[in-house]
């Protein structure tokens, strides 16, 4: 594919900033450089250059980078304009790039569409760029790194090569299945292999749900009888006055939510209507919500004020594990026994707050040290990893060289739409369309 156009963008984040990095691709971005500082730095040197108006007043003096393609990020020719990060300067200098021939700003994701169009990066590259420019916590970091880094996509050129050798011994053993000098199993050493590559797939497969708890965080939920402290405790977690606290029973109706990070993990930490049989419509419905995100909770933290208040008759889901949380210790009313609830704590004097915080992080996945996070980190991959999976599963069972042959290919598509070496064009424009203008 052929770009003519050299798009150009602020890559740096918001202004002011101390120092803003203006991006140029495509194959007017010299030319755009030579008119804006005279002369053309040496390739990949950074180098004080005075920025000029067509006119020739001086507009900013700056770093300028000339990076001749095809050894560029996008593949083409870039440049970069590493300005002072005012708005005026900013504004001043994308206006003459606008006004000169060729070049139009760019769309979001364009650098980096470029870039996969042009071989420098796959898909699964691409995408973890995303994640990585959206990464808010250390794992999520992680993981994008693993992505972008193409251990991921080295992982699945690997399986891919197994498929492809496969093949091959099969295409072979079909070549030749009239001459008598072909032993007639050839292809009989590649099942075991096949095998085994179905279940080293079933395996990472199976690890996208860890993945998914670092990409969109863990859902912890609180729940548990009207007044019990829920709210109290979300605010305590948060560290801030998120919800509304009353004596009032029924207070919360709305489902409430704050992001921490806890352990290097995203949390989602939901607050929740009281669970009671009521005729107050807002407050049914409020509970409707409730027993909602309590269905899809990863976590529940269940509270009660009083030994018998655990015992409510709600639909707790059935995988995701149940903490009871004994509430309002400082208050000597209720008579709780050590076996009545797992964790005993007072928002109001913070006791036991060190103890939940503990078992929340004992509940978190155990990622520490050096583990790999190699794993597919979005439904697109694992969607592709279950076709492959299934079409070997296919071959295996099958009876006939061309059938088994034919399953063995469709596994090898399955597997090359992940990276996008395989007929992808229609979901180019949902996954550039994830990035920011400038990346
Ligand atoms: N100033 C600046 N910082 C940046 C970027 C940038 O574009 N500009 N990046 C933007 O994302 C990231 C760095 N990524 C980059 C990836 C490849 C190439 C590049 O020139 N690749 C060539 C040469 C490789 C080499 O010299 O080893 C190539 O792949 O052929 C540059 C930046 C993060 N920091
Ligand atoms: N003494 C004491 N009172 C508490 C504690 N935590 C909460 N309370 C009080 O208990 C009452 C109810 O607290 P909330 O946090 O609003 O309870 P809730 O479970 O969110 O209640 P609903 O939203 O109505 O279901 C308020 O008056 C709080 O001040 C605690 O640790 N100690
Ligand atoms: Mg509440």
């Amino acid at each position: 594919m052929l770009f003519t156009d050299t798009i150009y963008a602020l890559s740096s984040g918001a202004l002011p900033a101390g120092v803003a990095v203006i991006r140029l691709s495509g194959p007017a971005a010299a030319a755009a450089v030579v008119r804006l500082c005279g002369v053309l730095p040496p390739a990949r040197v950074a180098t004080l250059r005075t920025i000029r108006t067509r006119n020739g007043d001086p507009l900013d003096s700056g770093l300028v980078v000339y990076f001749p393609g095809p050894a560029s990020f996008t593949g083409e020719d870039c440049c970069e304009l590493q300005v002072h990060g005012g708005r005026a300067v900013v504004t001043a200098i994308l206006n003459e790039l606008a006004d000169m021939e060729g070049l139009r700003h760019a769309e979001a994701g364009e650098f980096s569409r470029r870039a996969f169009q042009n071989g420098k990066l796959d898909l699964v590259e691409v995408e973890g760029l995303a994640d990585l420019i959206a990464a808010e916590t250390e794992m999520q970091r992680r993981l994008a790194i693993e992505q972008s880094g193409g251990g991921q996509s080295a992982l699945y050129a690997g399986w891919a090569k197994r498929l492809i050798h496969a093949r091959a011994m099969i295409e072979a053993e079909l070549d030749f299945a009239d001459e008598d000098d072909i032993p007639g199993a050839v292809s009989a050493s590649i099942w075991p292999d096949m095998e085994r590559l179905r279940l080293e797939i079933e395996d990472h497969v199976a690890r996208a749900g860890l993945a998914e708890i670092i990409r969109d965080g863990l859902k912890i939920v609180i729940a548990g009888e009207p007044n019990a402290g829920k709210s109290s405790l979300l605010n305590a977690l948060a560290k801030r006055d998120v919800a509304i606290v009353t004596e009032i029973a029924g207070t919360t109706r709305d489902v409430l939510s704050v992001d921490l990070s806890l352990a290097g993990f995203s949390v989602k930490l939901f607050d929740t209507a009281g669970l009671r049989e009521t005729e107050e419509r807002v407050e049914r419905e409020g509970i409707r919500r409730a027993r909602e995100v309590i269905a899809n909770a990863d976590l529940v933290l269940l509270l009660s004020e009083k030994p018998e208040g655990f015992h409510i008759d709600e639909a707790l889901p059935e995988k995701a594990p149940v903490i009871r949380v004994a509430t309002k210790l400082d208050r000597p009313a209720a008579d709780w026994q050590p076996q009545d609830a797992d964790i005993f704590l007072s928002t109001r004097t913070g006791e036991g707050m060190t103890e939940l915080l503990e078992v929340l992080q004992s509940q978190l996945p155990d990622l520490a040290g050096n583990t790999s996070l190699s794993m597919p980190s979005r439904r697109r991959h694992v969607d592709c990893l279950r076709q492959a999976s299934a079409a070997l599963e296919r071959s295996l069972a099958a009876e006939g060289l061309e059938i088994r042959a034919e399953q063995l290919r469709l596994a090898s598509d399955a597997l090359g739409r992940i990276t996008g070496r395989v007929d992808v064009e229609n979901l180019l424009d949902v996954i550039f369309s994830e990035f920011c203008i400038g990346k």
